[in-house]
């Protein structure tokens, strides 16, 4: 009798996955992020580092890594991030520490990261990705949620605004779209798409052995 292996359960034995939700800024992205941390013990974040101020509650280590323009440019000069770019004129990149280690061991991990981040991950490490962006119901509910987080000053949000429609242009290098319109229902959709990603046959490579019992000529 084949035993079915501790894997149907997507938990062990399968290689981990790089879980990509982009979107304009104010379109729910670190909203959706923390819910699914706290929903699922499985999903590590991808804490990344930046030469932005912290907004107010952020913080240094669990949000993002706040460094100085000049150690950033240590870091690139290091090698120390997987992909790297500058975004609303300041700069972000991915530590490699932890994820590579972590994926071959079957951790997931989610990153908040832009568009040209997530081409450079797909480009380096495809069958590792999924790629998820979320869109606002609106441009008028944008604003108003970039408004209402009252972390921006008009100068921010105004240039954010004039950034979303350049950043919702790059929606077709994306594997799967979202609109956030309700939250609740966003997010039981990236839910579904985690869940299904992590059934993917290729990542479940501790599944060969159970199928090739199943398909041994029968006695
Ligand atoms: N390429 C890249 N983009 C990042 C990284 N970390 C954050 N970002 C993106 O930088 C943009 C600005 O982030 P942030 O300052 O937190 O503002 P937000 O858009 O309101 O979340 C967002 O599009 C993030 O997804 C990173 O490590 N690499
Ligand atoms: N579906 C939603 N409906 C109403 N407000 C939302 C929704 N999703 C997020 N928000 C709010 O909009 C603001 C921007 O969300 P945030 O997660 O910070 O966006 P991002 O990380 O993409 O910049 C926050 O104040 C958040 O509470």
């Amino acid at each position: 009798m084949a035993q079915i292996p501790e894997t149907h359960d997507d938990t062990l034995h399968r290689r981990g996955l790089m879980f990509i939700l982009s979107s304009p800024s104010g379109a729910g992205k670190t909203t959706i992020s923390r819910k699914l941390l706290a929903h699922d013990e499985r999903m590590g974040m991808s804490v990344s580092v930046t030469t932005r101020q912290p907004r107010p509650g952020e913080i240094d280590g669990k949000d993002y890594i706040f460094k100085t323009q000049e150690q950033f440019d240590q870091m690139v000069e290091d090698g120390h991030f997987m992909e790297w770019a500058h975004v609303f004129g300041h700069s972000y990149g991915t530590p490699k520490s932890q994820i590579k280690a972590g994926l071959k061991e079957g951790r997931d991990f989610l990153f908040d990261i832009d568009w040209q981040g997530t081409q450079q991950l797909y480009q380096k490490s495809e069958t590792d990705v999924v790629r998820v962006f979320l869109l606002p119901p609106s441009l008028d509910e944008l604003r108003r949620r970039l408004t209402a987080r009252g972390t921006d000053s008009a100068e921010v949000i105004a240039g954010r605004m004039a950034r979303a429609q350049a950043e919702i242009s790059h929606w077709d290098g994306y594997d799967y779209v979202v609109v956030n319109d309700d939250i609740d229902t966003c997010f039981d959709k990236v839910v579904q798409i985690l869940a299904a990603e992590r059934l993917s046959r290729a990542r479940q490579t501790g599944l060969i052995g159970f199928v090739r019992e199943l398909m041994r000529p029968e006695v």
